[in-house]
């Protein structure tokens, strides 16, 4: 009774009973108990009981000067009371010697999902001390009880949380010096009052326009402290844009308190306020503490109960407490807390969310990362209640997740309605939302449709600022209005333009008549549709894709006839020298059989070339001697000027990075402008236009997704070829393990394939063997190995390391047949063609993207031999993967597949995939659609307004963003 009397007083008329339960539970030892209620009653502090490695410095903290050393000396056996007891003093006995004392049972305590460490033991300690509480409303039964108990970390969880390192925990957000910080939560009002005097003066004088508002610097936000401000600016978040582009990087899904609530449980539910306090814990430490009753179904209700109504029989109540920490003196006065727990109105109807902890009585549960709403009658709860995604972010720095969420709801509440740069007939043409309600749905949805559409908005801007910026160059680049409408009209009805073969140059159709074939359909149509672009008096910017061995080539070289044609020079660029001497060879066979007065001269120019050679190359090139030009990127050396180019083919298009590819262009336009002579004597449709940059012709025999050659190419028309050359037999593929049966099972194959006079490429993944993946078959290792076993067939060796006369040599002796098995490294995956080869060997088969893969497959099938391809796996985790092969072998498929399962990194290969635009939430494989949208939508604007000047918001907006790297560079 004596100590229920105490703590009635101490408490200012908190239930006894329920105190002494709380003690009974905790601290039975009725000599601890009255030693620790005077310590309590002595300091005017309540609460104590945070155990662990440093449980007495705790209690100094929470007690007074002698802490629970006081109140344990007498029963401390064997120890001298005058001892250094923060040395001496060990839990773990007085815990034997009082079983009551209860030292890691309660439940963990988990700030920031475990990763939190404090700077200061004492801030871990002080979470509760009710009488200190201003105005403390009592009402709430057990509300000792939970303030105690929160009081308890287990040894394990402080243990573990004072290893962590710093960086990783919210004590990065802790001031070295005795500055105020925020623990957990920011309460916005509370910081704004203590930290005014603190923020910059240049916020003041931020320019509040509307178009800056995202662009406004972070010491903008009212209410940050210099340390805030530093924190963020530190991580990267400079500006209010930086701040709100940092989204969720997944919502939780919170559950409603139907039935049963778990610990870590996501949880949503609509309660009442009961109680509101702002609790000085300490001299430098305060929390606020809100408690919210909520009814839930009980236990022993089913779910079915909870689609009607239910009996009141069927509810109990829970108690939620939300509790936000404050560490700093300031955030110790009684003004402080007061306005701290005048934020939340005991009665209001309120919809909480957060992650909940379980405390230690029965039906009360602590939540320290939570969102309050206000709901304005208990209508509402449905709203609220169904499925709000609660955002999880990435970690930033060492910020703690909840400071981020709460400054960037801090953010949130200063854009206005006219943030959105994008005129409104399009968002609402397109049906995407403005740019405010993206921002406010992807941080805080209501539901995870909005979400959705405010992510479908914000990916919609990553294009459309991209390819608005594109578009917006090259008009700037024109000098005239009727320039401008028709680049604009090729973008939007790219299918218009065509020539009939009886309109080509008479270069082009004798070349034509000179193929050993006649030309498909498709090629048909895509060489007339380059030859009416190359009429156009605007540079053609076109992207030649389709299918390995479709024979995209033919079609480059009646592209390049066209302008040789008319006088002009041509440039072919290919991503490697053995592609290069191919081509090269491949267009002497065909001139051939050209008369010689129309046989243009044709040059080869690599790195391999001897300079004595490639000296005279150039000036053949300056004088306007040599026509065409074949080449690697040598032919985009500073010293290489031509006299009049007028197309540059770029093959396989996606292996230059787009700064290469941009050099080439510049290159290109640079040395057009000496074009102008040349071009004056011409007898040439476009000779006014003589000044003009070169047309480019991209090619790429990697299938590229739409979405994804939009994102690299946006800039570019389409042209596809959609069939193959007749009689084409499609590849055979075989997908084996690599064990040791697999192995006896391809040699079976491949001597059945010598024998019926084939040619087979063995491929390999690496071309020496490595210790560090010592399961990668080496075609340089295997080379002896294979000549062993095949003795009556020859063998080559292929790879990049070789010299380029000799790969020119070992890939001369493979078409040629002196050599019938040809080991070699994916040098050979990009466009060479030896029609004759029958089969393909893939070592290492899961090494490989799919899209490349089947790149390496079209090396085979060329001609009318019916060809196989095996792939062999050395993993069996990979043969659902390759096992696509077997079944398609369309490549556009197998690249969308590629996409899908790996990403355009990996469908790209690292080179191209580094220069693909950052996309911050738009995921290519996926966001196709939206992509389209913004190409649309950009015509649209850039069709109304070419300098954009009737969008003067977009105008800003566009030079805000990242530059972009444009094609000339
Ligand atoms: N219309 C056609 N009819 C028959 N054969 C053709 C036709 N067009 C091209 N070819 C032949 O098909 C083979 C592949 O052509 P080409 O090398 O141009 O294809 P590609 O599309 O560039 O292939 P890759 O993507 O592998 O580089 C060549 O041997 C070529 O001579």
């Amino acid at each position: 009774m004596r100590i229920q009397r105490l703590l009635v007083n101490l408490c200012g008329g908190l239930p006894g009973q329920l105190v002494m339960d709380h003690l009974a539970l905790r601290l039975p030892h009725a000599g601890i108990v009255s030693r620790y209620l005077h310590r309590l009653h002595s300091c005017r502090r309540s609460c104590i009981y945070l155990p662990g490695r440093r449980l007495s410095s705790r209690v100094v903290v929470a007690c007074g000067d002698g802490g629970i050393h006081d109140l344990i000396e007498d029963d401390w056996d064997g120890k001298d009371s005058g001892a250094n007891l923060e040395d001496e003093f060990d839990p773990f006995s007085v815990c034997k010697k009082y079983p009551s004392i209860i030292i890691g049972s309660s439940p963990t305590i988990e700030l920031y999902d475990g990763t939190t460490s404090f700077s200061s033991a004492a801030t871990q300690s002080c979470w509760g001390f009710p009488p200190a509480a201003v105005d403390a409303d009592w009402g709430v039964p057990n509300r000792l009880c939970n303030a105690w108990s929160s009081l308890s970390v287990s040894l394990e969880e402080e243990k573990s949380s004072s290893q962590l390192p710093m960086e990783e925990s919210v004590a990065s957000l802790l001031p070295d010096e005795p500055m105020p910080v925020v623990i957990g939560s920011l309460d916005s009002s509370v910081v704004e009052e203590e930290s005014l005097d603190e923020v910059d003066a240049e916020s003041d004088s931020v320019a509040a326009s509307v178009e800056m508002i995202l662009d406004r610097p972070i010491s903008s936000l009212p209410g940050l402290t210099k340390r805030q401000r530093h924190l963020l600016e530190k991580n990267d978040f400079h500006t209010i844009r930086k701040l709100l582009n940092h989204f969720p990087r997944t919502y939780a899904d919170l559950q409603n308190a139907h039935i049963g609530i778990q610990d870590g449980q996501y949880l949503i539910s609509v309660g009442r306020i009961l109680s509101s306090r702002g609790i000085r814990a300490g001299s430098s430490f305060s929390f606020l503490e809100v408690v919210v009753s909520c009814q839930i179904a009980d236990d022993k209700s089913t779910w079915e109960h909870m689609n009607g109504d239910l009996d009141e029989k069927e509810k109990k109540t829970i108690y939620l407490h939300l509790k936000k920490f404050f560490r700093g003196t300031r955030f110790t006065s009684q003004s402080f807390l007061r306005i701290l727990q005048e934020k939340h109105r005991v009665g209001d109807i309120v919809c909480v969310s957060g992650k909940v902890k379980s405390m230690s009585s029965e039906d009360h549960y602590e939540i320290r990362e939570y969102n309050i709403d206000v709901l304005e009658d208990e209508e509402d709860s449905s709203l609220c209640t169904a499925g709000r995604p609660y955002p999880i972010y990435p970690s930033k720095g060492g910020l703690n997740p909840t400071f981020i969420r709460d400054v960037i709801q801090r953010a949130l509440q200063t854009l206005s309605f006219g943030v959105d740069p994008i005129p409104k007939d399009v968002t609402q043409e397109l049906g995407i939302l403005g740019l405010r309600d993206a921002y406010m749905g992807i941080h805080q949805p209501k539901n995870i449709y909005e979400a959705d559409s405010a992510r479908k908005r914000l990916i919609f801007d990553e294009f459309f600022y991209l390819q608005l910026g594109r578009l917006f160059q090259m008009l700037e680049g024109l000098g005239t209005e009727i320039e401008k409408v028709g680049l604009l009209d090729k973008y939007r009805k790219p299918e218009m333009s065509s020539t009939y073969v009886k309109e080509w140059s008479s270069l082009t159709q004798k070349f034509l008549k000179t193929l050993p074939y006649d030309l498909t359909t498709s090629q048909l149509s895509a060489v007339s549709e380059i030859i009416s672009d190359l009429r156009r008096p605007v540079p053609m910017n076109r992207l030649l894709q389709g299918d390995v061995g479709c024979g995209k080539t033919v079609v480059a070289f009646l592209a390049c006839m066209e302008v040789i044609g008319s006088g002009y020079q041509a440039a072919f660029m290919v991503p490697t020298e053995l592609l290069a001497i191919q081509h090269h060879e491949h267009l002497l066979d065909l001139l051939e059989k050209l008369d010689i007065e129309s046989r243009p001269s044709v040059a080869l120019l690599t790195g391999g070339t001897p300079s004595k050679q490639s000296r005279v190359i150039r000036e053949g090139l300056q004088t306007g001697e040599i026509s065409i030009v074949i080449g690697t990127h040598s032919l985009i050396a500073e010293r290489i000027e031509f006299s009049a180019l007028r197309i540059a083919v770029v093959d396989e298009q996606h292996r230059f990075g787009v700064v290469q590819r941009g050099r080439f262009n510049s290159k290109l336009y640079y040395n057009s402008v000496s074009s102008r002579t040349a071009a004056a004597h011409l007898d040439d449709p476009s000779r006014g236009d003589a000044n003009m940059a070169p047309h480019v012709l991209a090619m790429s025999a990697t299938p590229i997704p739409r979405t994804l050659a939009l994102a690299l190419y946006g800039d570019m028309s389409m042209t596809q070829i959609t069939d193959l050359p007749p009689g084409r037999i499609p590849v055979e593929t075989h997908v084996i393990e690599g064990n040791e049966q697999g192995f006896q099972e391809m040699y079976k194959m491949m001597l059945d394939e010598l024998e019926a006079g084939g040619k087979i490429y063995l491929v390999y993944p690496v071309i020496e063997q490595s210790e560090q993946l010592p399961q990668l078959r080496a075609a340089s290792a295997d080379l002896e190995d294979i000549s062993q076993r095949f003795k009556d067939y020859n063998c080559g060796l292929l790879h990049g390391k070789m010299k380029s006369d000799e790969k020119d040599e070992a890939l001369r002796r493979f078409r040629s047949g002196d050599t019938n098995i040809l080991l070699s490294t994916q040098v050979i995956e990009i466009g060479v063609d030896v029609p004759d080869a029958s089969m393909m060997v893939v070592m290492n088969a899961e090494r490989f993207g799919m899209a490349q893969l089947h790149q390496l497959r079209g090396r085979v099938g060329r001609g009318v031999r019916k060809s196989r391809c095996i792939l062999l796996a050395s993993t069996v985790g990979s043969l659902t993967r390759l096992k696509v092969l077997e079944n398609s072998t369309d490549g556009f498929h197998l690249a969308n597949m590629d996409l899908l399962l790996r990403g355009p990194g990996d469908l790209l290969g690292k080179r191209q995939s580094g220069h693909l635009p950052e996309f911050p939430i738009a995921r290519l494989e996926i966001d196709g659609n939206v992509l389209q949208d913004a190409h649309h939508a950009v015509l649209k604007v850039l069709g109304s307004s070419h300098d954009l000047e009737r969008y003067p918001g977009l105008k800003v907006e566009l030079s805000m963003r990242q530059p972009l790297c444009p094609l000339g560079d």
